[in-house]
């Protein structure tokens, strides 16, 4: 579970958003929504450790581990990696054989998990948009996290791809009981993937029912 009491941050004198109260419980597909800039990135780096709240509370099971995908920029053509090789990037070198096994059965699972098993050695460079942002999901899931933050990683997708990844986390959340933090700027995908909603509006947050989500709360002034 991932409590958060009277969390606020304030970047220098800027307030991004002050005494946030929300728990999100284990097995949740939840989805952030706001405008730009109130404050959904930030408040999943101090989930994640990369930034520091400044004040208040925010717990997280201690043995949770979290795995991130952001949305995919450009890569280049060249790009050196194939798939396989780009998931591996998130495992510990080691010259030990049992480790070195261990990590190739990792792999083999997670290609499995994510469907890529039949495209591990496509460049990525030359992959399609859905395919990497696939081989970005078989990253952060590698280390097998309980809770799995999806920022804006449908964005540059077409409607069908956007609708298979979202099919696949689907899968995993209810099979695995992964909890799923959606952030995003899509109407439809919240109101058909999510069950819970956490709305950013006036520099704090609040819970919404997922069938009163509206398209301007996507839009409206943070
Ligand atoms: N490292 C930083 N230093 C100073 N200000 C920052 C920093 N990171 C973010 N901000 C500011 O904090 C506010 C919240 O940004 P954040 O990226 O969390 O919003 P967001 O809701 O994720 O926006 P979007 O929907 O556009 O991605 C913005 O005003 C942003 O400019």
């Amino acid at each position: 579970m991932i409590e958060a009491k009277d969390l606020t941050k304030k970047f220098g004198q800027q307030l991004v958003f002050e005494n946030l109260n929300f728990k999100i419980n284990d097995g949740d597909f939840i989805s952030l929504i706001g405008p730009n800039g109130s404050g959904k990135t930030t408040l999943v780096k101090i989930m994640m450790g990369l930034e520091k709240k400044t004040s208040g509370e925010l717990s997280l099971d201690n043995k949770q581990s979290i795995g991130y995908v952001p949305q995919f920029r450009n890569i280049d053509l060249d790009y050196p990696l194939n798939i396989e090789q780009f998931i591996r990037l998130n495992l510990k070198f080691t010259f030990s054989p049992t480790k070195k096994r261990e990590n190739d059965e990792l792999i083999k699972n997670i290609l499995e998990k994510t469907g890529l098993t039949q495209l591990k050695n496509r460049p990525l460079g030359l992959a399609s948009g859905g395919e990497k942002q696939k081989a970005y999901l078989a990253q952060a899931l590698l280390n097998d996290p309980k809770v799995l933050i999806l920022d804006e990683s449908t964005a540059s997708l077409d409607v069908e791809v956007k609708m298979q990844l979202m099919d696949l986390v689907q899968e995993l959340n209810q099979k695995y009981n992964l909890t799923v933090i959606f952030i995003t700027h899509d109407y439809e995908l919240t109101k058909k993937y999510t069950s819970r909603a956490l709305f950013f509006q006036n520099k704090t947050i609040k819970e919404v029912n997922v069938s009163d989500i509206s398209e301007e709360m996507f839009e409206m002034g943070g």
